[in-house]
């Protein structure tokens, strides 16, 4: 499934789930990330399931064609990233289809991505990480009892018995490829520890039946298929295709070999690997120039009935860019075969998509490749196969052009349904032209079997959006209480950040308080005395203070009464030497002698009450400072 990024997780998963339910068994789609250096930011695996690319998109607006980047999500059955070891990618992809094979379930995987991104490595894998292939092979031979001799061999019709002889042929077969082999052989016994280690505990349990196990290994190169099985003139023949009336397709004439353990079927394979077609390119200097299909086949006999069902492990050539890899003649030529077939695959899957959605007759062009051929009733679903597809990614920003493309075909291949119901036109394209009534009939039941089918559809879907709708308003109100206890709880938390701070605070102050009234008591204690004294002094200055003022009036009465006397003495004119007599009166001489000797000198104007007066005067200023008082009248008379 393939939409564009969305938020709310949650809800995709709910409406997956939903979608599990309403369809059939969905081919598995798994992708692997190749570990890479250089850091890239076009892809971001989320959970386990979905894959979040930022890749460019061409748009055309205004007449020109733009790139800009564009997100989207693609889901997976699950998603491998590049910590994964190859033990567990075997776990989780291969091992329960393997399961299933002795009760005649048959099994198709196929690796698929841009050249270089890790294909073979999965299927093949290396000494220190077998692939696929080997744990395949040595978890069957681990669990199966698997026959010696082989009576029974895999045939067009579904089996052929063989005579002792064809037995004795078969088994020589085997021993030569191995020879010749023999320098690449004892790979698989320095896998084989790491192997059994790695499988151990695992057990099919099946030690009633026999089984008979039969490999074969083709390529189709430049869309002829060739027998890898053949020895090194295998390119000499091409193969045919024979498809049956029920619509099983059989490659006539490709060696079967009988094999008895995981090291002779893999010694099988690693004879026909090695007449691989392999050519460096620009892209990757060890590049398949072909699609290569390993195919198991065990005849399981049970009760004197023989089950056929097989495993089909193919490694696809990877997409490529002729930009890039930058090929030229049979390199070129080559490319464009891979390309074609991978385009009409991507084709087939779309037809088969369509077909399946709306339960239509559309033509599904399985005819026009020989992979698609090949793998087309598997797809189709028809033979009730188990389909695995494993998409290979190089996340490093310099394949994002071929990824695209790998994705797109991933996107299709993930939404088909396998076992399911629709019929599919590789028989009905064979079968001659039906009676019209009859199809028409066949029509109206279909149509009313969909419509039924639609019904339900609807049906599920009402319930699907009333969920939704009723898990909004629930989602809704939990918001709204959420919100309301995080504004009780921020409240909250800041009282109680706060409190501390301001009792804190106030315990100084009480404390800053307290000491502060003691300094002061100290200080009272140690300046008491000195207080008193002050107050003291502070009366006392004021009663000197009221004492200058009245002083100070008793002056300014005396200026006055001097003014006056002035004034007096200034009207006697012609009196001289007055202020000489005058001061020739001192306190010791009694009224009437100053009074004498005033008549004397002055005026008889000058009255014996200004005499008077004058002494008065005197009296008053002399207080307690006679010089001033003396100073003051001596000033006055000088004037
Ligand atoms: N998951 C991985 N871990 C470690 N190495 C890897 C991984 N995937 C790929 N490689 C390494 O990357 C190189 C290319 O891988 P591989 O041969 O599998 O590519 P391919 O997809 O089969 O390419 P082509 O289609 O051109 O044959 C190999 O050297 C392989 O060992």
């Amino acid at each position: 499934m393939r939409g564009r990024l969305q938020k709310g997780t949650n809800l995709m998963d709910l409406f997956e789930e939903e979608s599990r339910c309403n369809k059939q068994k969905l081919v598995q789609v798994y992708l692997r990330l190749k570990p890479c250096t250089i850091p890239s930011n076009l892809y971001e695996v989320r959970g386990d399931r979905y894959l979040i690319t930022s890749l460019d998109t061409t748009a055309a607006g205004n007449g020109r064609k733009t790139q800009r980047p564009v997100s989207k999500m693609y889901t997976f059955s699950h998603i491998f990233t590049e910590a994964v070891s190859q033990t567990e990618i075997f776990d989780h992809v291969v091992k329960d289809n393997l399961k299933k094979l002795p009760e005649g379930q048959s099994f198709t995987l196929l690796t698929y991505g841009a050249s270089g991104s890790g294909k073979t490595f999965t299927l093949m894998g290396n000494v220190a990480s077998p692939g696929l292939v080997p744990r395949s092979l040595e978890y069957l031979f681990n669990n199966v009892k698997v026959q010696m001799h082989p009576v029974y061999k895999p045939a067009e019709k579904g089996f052929d018995s063989l005579s002792n002889s064809s037995q004795e042929y078969e088994l020589l077969f085997v021993k030569r490829l191995r020879t010749s082999s023999a320098s690449l052989r004892d790979k698989y016994r320095r896998m084989s520890s790491q192997l059994r280690t790695d499988l151990s505990g695992s057990a099919l349990n099946l030690s009633k039946s026999k089984h008979y196990v039969w490999i074969s290994f083709i390529e189709i190169y430049n869309e002829g298929i060739y027998d890898l099985l053949a020895g090194s003139h295998h390119r000499a023949a091409k193969l045919v295709i024979r498809e049956d009336k029920k619509g099983n397709v059989y490659v006539v004439g490709a060696t079967q070999a009988f094999v008895r353990s995981g090291e002779e079927a893999y010694d099988v394979m690693v004879a026909g690997k090695h007449n691989l077609q392999v050519a460096a390119t620009g892209v990757h200097a060890q590049s398949s120039r072909s699609h290569c299909i390993f195919t198991i086949t065990m005849l399981t006999e049970d009760d004197g009935r023989i089950v056929t069902s097989c495993v089909r492990l193919c490694d696809l050539a990877g997409t490529e860019r002729a930009r890039r890899t930058r090929n030229t003649g049979a390199r070129m030529k080559e490319s464009r075969a891979i390309n074609t077939s991978l385009h009409v695959l991507e084709r087939c899957l779309h037809s088969l998509r369509r077909k399946q959605a709306v339960a239509n007759r559309a033509v599904v062009p399985y005819r026009e490749s020989k992979l698609t051929r090949l793998l087309g009733a598997g797809l189709s679903g028809t033979r009730g196969e188990s389909v695995t597809v494993v998409i290979t990614l190089n996340p490093s920003p310099e394949y994002a052009d071929e990824t695209r493309h790998v994705l797109q075909l991933a996107a299709v291949a993930k939404d088909l349904q396998i076992n399911n119901t629709v019929s599919d036109d590789l028989s009905s394209r064979e079968s001659s032209t039906h009676d019209l009534n009859n199809s028409v009939c066949a029509e109206l039941m279909k149509l009313r079997s969909c419509n039924e089918r639609l019904n339900v559809e609807l049906l599920q879907s009402q319930n699907f959006i009333k969920k939704m709708t009723a898990l909004v308003v629930e989602k809704k109100a939990t918001n709204a209480a959420t919100t309301r206890e995080l504004v009780d709880l921020e409240k909250e938390s800041s009282r109680q950040f706060y409190a501390p701070q301001i009792e804190a605070l106030k315990r100084e102050i009480k404390e800053l308080r307290e000491k502060y009234e003691e300094i002061i008591s100290d200080l009272k204690e140690k300046i008491g005395p000195k207080g008193i004294k002050i107050n003291q002094l502070m009366t006392e200055i004021a009663t000197l203070k009221e004492k200058l003022t009245t002083r100070e009036l008793a002056c300014a009465r005396a200026e006055e009464e001097i003014q006056y006397l002035r004034a007096c003495i200034e009207e006697r004119d012609g009196i001289e030497d007055v202020s000489n007599d005058y001061m020739s009166i001192t306190e010791s001489d009694s009224d009437e002698e100053q009074y004498e000797l005033c008549n004397e000198s002055l005026e008889p104007t000058f009255k014996k009450e200004d005499i008077k007066r004058t002494r008065l005067l005197r009296q008053s200023l002399v207080i307690d400072d006679n010089n001033e008082t003396d100073n003051v009248l001596r000033n006055w008379m000088t004037r």
